[in-house]
């Protein structure tokens, strides 16, 4: 469906500066994102590909309070490490811009002041949770309480992060203020609405009726359900010191809520971007405004923006916004605050020149249509059986064998084949059908496509053998290898938009320019005779002990998580202290240790416990080697009646301690002491 706009204009998720980026932003957003505008370039469109840090809201200031540093640090600290990681990463962004410049203050000033003076807003004044103690309006999540719905103890101001649903503080049950723990009171305080109400007819028309066919249908079913249940006025200003401020009189101390200056933070980059011709970008109807974003932004994106925007009246509309769902990470969802998380600039720590790799994996598994998971297995598995087995071993033999036989330049096409044929015509199909995907947003299929255009290059040489012919019939294999080696060009041009390191290194090899997308699927791209430069492998393999460093990495997260949520147990009743003088408590050493046959977690201890050498019996042989408890001072109970365990007598108790994990620490004096010392 070749489009009859003039140019583009394509923003990814502003991210949220308060933490790194992981995984799920990349396959959510950013690498879609990225792919749909590499193809849109190769095939010679205008596009400009936008984004920037999302710097305001309650989350920057509760984490610079945290943290006893000021907002703008953790949004200085967090916008470099983000713009930076995704520059290694590959994203090629027009722009990477921030909501804290001084651009956007003005666009979203003038936004908000043309609305507030052509009387596009409500003004309310209601009762709103006010902390006394911190002399402060307690806005969205600096209030916490529990969720009328699920009874999530701790549901925030503006939304329940169990049930999802999306809350009004005066809503939450036992409402606690997060800056004092104190229970808020109710003050009054004017804001600025925007009566979506006003607009629910006009986006039942743009939406339900007229995206029906072109909008994913999981976007399309969130919009309709939203439409459906009725829109209600929503609130743009908050009573906050960080963010832009409200631009009229009367309105000190009140912001832009973050959800109206985020989107237009969209509108400010671009100007930033380009200072005297960005409106043709978001005012001239010849242009495609399309909004990559994940699932739980998609009521701003469909909903609340377009309503904004069509309030201004000088804007444009999205014509598509293909927001995908979750990435979960080993069957758990990904979550900053539990760190459980691949973070970018980890992976590319650990895996140097090997973006690619995860480009390929979260494109080919990336949750366009439902929530998916990744496995470390996973990555493992793609890369060694498909990226290398199946791409770079194509490519390595027709440059390998070319040099082998023909010194390294392009053979002449002889006599061609009905084979030979079949296969110029396949590819020559590739780049259309590619191209259309991506343009449909189906990138896990375009992917699947121009993988399939390997897979072409693979079975024609498994099929022709030019290793056997050359003996016999070397022109034959000049042939087959001009015709391997014309895949070899199209894919580097085809897989660009997946895979731009790769592309490059391969283009080095190869010995060619970067072409465009026309230039792809012909049979005449390498010149007979043209040299290519040596072979060398565009993958590695990736061995069991890296991916297992990596899940044990993502175990240690779990434990640390787990030991961070164990509850203490509560206090027993009081004993007396002539209840505690019965016990007979003391230091006694090991002399001996080994395992009880046939039992997981027991082992036999000899203790010298200075009256005699007695056997005990313990559960401990999942924390404890034999060998090494031998010559250890423990505490033990010596008048435990005793019990047979296995057959054995065990007389007596070792004292220990046990973590939240399971694991168990002796109990021992802190210096040596003579064996059968007493405790007291
Ligand atoms: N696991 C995920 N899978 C797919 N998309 C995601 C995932 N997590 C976040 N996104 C998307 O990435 C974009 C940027 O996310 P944003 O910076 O707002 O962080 P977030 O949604 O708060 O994520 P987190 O809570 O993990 O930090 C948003 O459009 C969001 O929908
Ligand atoms: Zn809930």
């Amino acid at each position: 469906m070749p489009s009859d706009f003039q140019r583009y204009t394509v923003t990814a998720a502003l991210p949220y500066a308060n933490g790194p980026v992981h995984i799920g932003h990349l396959a959510g957003v950013y690498l879609p994102a990225d792919i749909y505008v590499r193809y849109l370039r190769s095939a010679g469109r205008d596009v400009k590909f936008i984004c920037g840090s999302d710097e305001h809201g309650v989350p920057i200031t509760i984490r610079a309070q945290k943290e006893g540093v000021t907002p703008q640090q953790v949004v200085d600290k967090y916008h470099a490490l983000i713009r930076d990681s995704f520059l290694d990463f590959g994203v090629s962004f027009d722009i990477y811009s921030r909501t804290s410049s001084a651009t956007h203050r003005e666009v979203s000033s003038e936004f908000f002041l043309k609305l507030y003076q052509e009387g596009k807003f409500i003004e309310q004044t209601s009762q709103q949770y006010y902390d006394e103690q911190a002399d402060q309006f307690l806005a969205d999540r600096y209030i916490v309480g529990t969720c009328p719905n699920c009874g999530n103890e701790n549901a925030y101001g503006d939304q329940c992060e169990r049930c999802g649903t999306s809350l009004s503080p005066t809503e939450l049950i036992n409402p606690r203020s997060m800056l004092s723990g104190n229970n808020p009171v109710l003050r009054e305080t004017k804001h600025w609405y925007l009566p979506l109400d006003q607009y629910e007819p006009w986006l039942r028309e743009w939406i339900v009726e007229g995206h029906k066919n072109d909008w994913k249908a999981n976007v399309y079913g969130q919009c309709k359900s939203w439409i459906d249940q009725g829109l209600h006025p929503r609130a743009v200003t908050r009573d906050l010191d960080w963010g832009v401020p409200v631009p009229v009189a009367g309105a000190e101390g009140k912001v832009l809520y973050v959800w109206f200056d985020a989107p237009i933070g969209y509108i400010s980059a671009t100007k930033d971007l380009l200072p005297d011709t960005w409106e043709t970008y978001w005012k001239d109807s010849g242009s495609k405004l399309v909004h990559f974003i994940g699932k739980d932004n998609i009521v701003f994106h469909c909903i609340i923006f377009p309503a904004m925007l069509r309030a201004h009246g000088d804007y444009i509309l999205p014509d598509n916004v293909p927001a995908n769902e979750f990435l979960n990470l080993e069957g758990d969802k990904i979550s900053t605050s539990r760190n459980w998380a691949v973070w970018l600039h980890e992976y590319l720590q650990d895996f140097p020149g090997q973006a690619d790799v995860l480009r390929y994996v979260l494109c080919a598994n990336a949750p366009e249509n439902k929530d998916n998971d990744f496995t470390w297995k996973d990555f493992q598995a793609r890369n060694n059986n498909e990226l290398l087995a199946t791409l770079g071993n194509f490519v390595n033999r027709a440059v390998v064998l070319t040099h082998k036989y023909f010194g390294g330049q392009i053979p002449a096409r002889n006599e061609l084949t009905e084979f030979d044929r079949d296969v110029l015509q396949q590819l020559a199909d590739f780049p259309a059908r590619i191209g259309h995907l991506i343009e449909n947003y189906r990138f896990r299929d375009a992917l699947n496509e121009l993988m399939n255009l390997a897979r072409l290059g693979n079975k024609y040489l498994a099929d022709t053998e030019p290793w056997k012919l050359i003996k016999t019939d070397e022109p034959r294999v000049a042939t087959i290898l001009n015709i391997a080696l014309q895949i070899t060009a199209s894919l580097t041009t085809l897989m660009e938009p997946f895979l731009p390191n790769t592309a490059l290194r391969l283009a080095g090899m190869l010995d060619t320019e970067k072409t465009p997308w026309t230039a792809a699927g012909h049979a005449d791209a390498l010149p007979v005779g043209h040299q290519l430069k040596e072979a060398f492998l565009l993958f590695e393999k990736i061995e069991d002990a890296t991916v297992e460093a990596q899940v044990q990495k993502l175990l240690d997260t779990k434990k640390a998580n787990e030991l961070a949520n164990t509850t203490t147990a509560p206090a027993k009743e009081n004993v007396s202290f002539e209840e505690f003088s019965r016990m007979d408590l003391r230091v006694g050493t090991i002399t001996a240790a080994e395992k009880v046959a046939k039992t997981k977690k027991l082992l036999k201890l000899t203790v010298d416990t200075g009256l005699d050498q007695r056997t005990i019996v313990s559960g401990i042989a999942e924390s404890f080697i034999p060998e090494a408890l031998v010559g250890q001072q423990v505490l033990v109970l010596l008048n435990l009646a005793p019990r047979e365990i296995k057959g054995i007598q065990s007389q007596g108790m070792l004292l220990l301690a046990e973590n939240a994990d399971g694991s168990l620490a002796l109990m021992q004096p802190g210096q040596q002491v003579k064996p059968g010392s007493g405790v007291m």
